[in-house]
């Protein structure tokens, strides 16, 4: 059975094939700023992204996809709640059908229409495959998007979903400075959690971003133009691809900032 995000294979129906999908650090999560402790002791992010690692964005029929070449410390994440050097694999987002759902994260209880996730992995480990088996293994940026101003750094990657409508579809997508997606203020929350869609591994330090960027009402239904399905398979527009928040169960949220 293929997990989706419909009524059949949706969120509700993952704990059955995959068993972790109930387990004690899973995401997304409501973040509760009142509940987040502040630590001094966590660095300032230190995102150095070099543009030509940036390969091809695809349609995964799950969301859409920007994937780089992960075999050099080219486009690295460090400091912050994590020690060593953090490969960038691939960035992806999470939207919804209307402008007032969509984002995975929620903030006191408030849904973003839209949220951007920039995967690493720790090169401890030889890959991301057996990076993703390990409680230090990734580290997941998340970034809310609101509406507003059109974002013209957004533009170049929604000009290029007509070329990937379809789920299956690629197409190259190089010399993109991913750093040009994040807000000024790296100020963050973060938490141990997991992957937000299946296996769904317990092995994500998530690092959100309290700033969100912009996206214009034209800019998010590019998004919604997108397609869940295959070509040939009919329309099913490619909306609501969040899984809900997920319980804390005791987990600590920190802060890098009062
Ligand atoms: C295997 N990879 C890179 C991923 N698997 N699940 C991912 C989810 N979309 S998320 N939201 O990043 O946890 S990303
Ligand atoms: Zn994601």
């Amino acid at each position: 059975m293929s997990w989706g995000y419909a009524p059949h294979n949706g969120p509700d129906k993952w704990a059955v094939n995959f068993p972790v999908a109930n387990g004690p650090r899973q995401s997304p999560i409501d973040i509760v700023p009142g509940q987040a402790s502040y630590d001094p002791s966590l660095k300032p992010l230190n995102i150095q992204y070099d543009p030509s690692t940036c390969m091809d964005i695809l349609n995964n029929g799950h969301s859409l996809q920007v994937t780089f070449t992960d075999d050099t410390d080219s486009s690295t994440l460090r400091d912050g709640p994590i020690s060593g050097v953090y490969r960038l694999k691939q960035f992806h987002f999470h939207w919804g059908s209307s402008d007032d759902q969509g984002s995975e994260h929620t903030v006191n209880g408030v849904r973003f229409p839209c949220e951007l996730h920039l995967v690493h992995w720790n090169t401890k480990y030889p890959s991301f495959g057996d990076a993703a088996k390990e409680p230090d293994g990734l580290a997941v940026v998340g970034v809310f998007l609101r509406i507003g101003a059109a974002n013209p750094r957004l533009q170049k990657v929604l000009d290029s979903l007509e070329s990937i409508k379809n789920k299956g579809s690629q197409s190259t997508f190089g010399d993109f400075d991913s750093r040009t997606l994040l807000p000024p203020s790296l100020e963050f929350w973060t938490y141990d959690g997991s992957l937000t869609t299946p296996l769904g591994k317990e092995s994500v330090t998530w690092i959100v971003l309290k700033r969100p960027i912009s996206v214009s009402p034209a800019q998010m239904e590019m998004f919604r133009s997108l397609q869940f399905c295959a070509e040939g398979e009919g329309v099913w527009d490619m909306v609501d691809n969040f899984r809900p928040t997920q319980p804390l169960k005791g987990r600590l949220l920190r802060a890098n900032f009062k």
